[in-house]
């Protein structure tokens, strides 16, 4: 059976985890992106299948009592999770799989896959981050200061992950991760 990877890639809301990996699905053609499940309203332009998979909080509770979510974790008084199986299955399909998730997602993914890669997406400073989420337009003010509150917590763990790229220049981050899942998906093919 062919075997893939399995890639983390957290850091602070707003960091730019999302505009990475959509640059790196260009560059990587075996890249497959997992679709989370959230309890999260959509925002204005979100679509249920395309962005996440909306549920209700029954729907998510189910999902957790049958084991059906590898990881999950409550972020913003909202419920996150990764859907088990299509997970397994593209990870033996040899696919590199990617997980964009939250810090506390990403050491829980490590406790069952100790062989997942860790990529820490880092702001290149608080005051970039808040104006990137302010900039975004998707968050209320008291949503922002959750978010910069929670932003703080997860930085102070950036020292646990394999791999940190700040995300200053943005041709220049995406070079930066492209070139590490490259690196470690010729590792397990070589
Ligand atoms: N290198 C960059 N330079 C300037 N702006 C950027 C850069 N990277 C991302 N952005 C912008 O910052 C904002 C936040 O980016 P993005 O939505 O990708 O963050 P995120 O980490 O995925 O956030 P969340 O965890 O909330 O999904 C977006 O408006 C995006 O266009
Ligand atoms: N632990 C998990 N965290 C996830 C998952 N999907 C997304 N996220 C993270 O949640 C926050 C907030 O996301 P937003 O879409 O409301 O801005 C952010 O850090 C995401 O990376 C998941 O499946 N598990």
């Amino acid at each position: 059976m062919r075997h893939g990877n399995l890639f983390v890639i957290s850091g602070p809301s707003g960091a730019g985890k999302g505009t990475l990996v959509a640059r790196l699905v260009r560059e990587v053609p075996d890249a497959w992106v997992s679709m989370s499940v959230t309890t999260r309203a959509p925002r204005e332009g979100e679509v249920d299948g395309v962005h996440y998979r909306f549920a209700s909080s029954e729907e998510f509770q189910q999902l957790v009592a049958c084991d059906g979510l590898l990881e999950w974790a409550t972020y913003g008084g909202n419920c996150y999770g990764t859907p088990r199986a299509t997970v397994e299955e593209h990870i033996a399909r040899g696919d590199q799989v990617i997980l964009e998730i939250d810090v506390q997602g990403g050491f829980q993914v490590r406790e069952k896959f100790p062989a997942a890669h860790l990529v820490f997406i880092e702001p290149p400073s608080l005051d970039v981050l808040e104006a990137r989420l302010r900039g975004r337009g998707t968050e209320s003010d008291e949503a922002i200061a959750t978010r910069m509150e929670t932003a703080r917590v997860e930085l102070s763990r950036k020292m646990e992950y394999d791999i940190r790229l700040v995300n200053d220049d943005l041709d220049e981050a995406v070079r930066a991760l492209v070139g590490y899942v490259n690196e470690q998906a010729e590792k397990i093919r070589g």
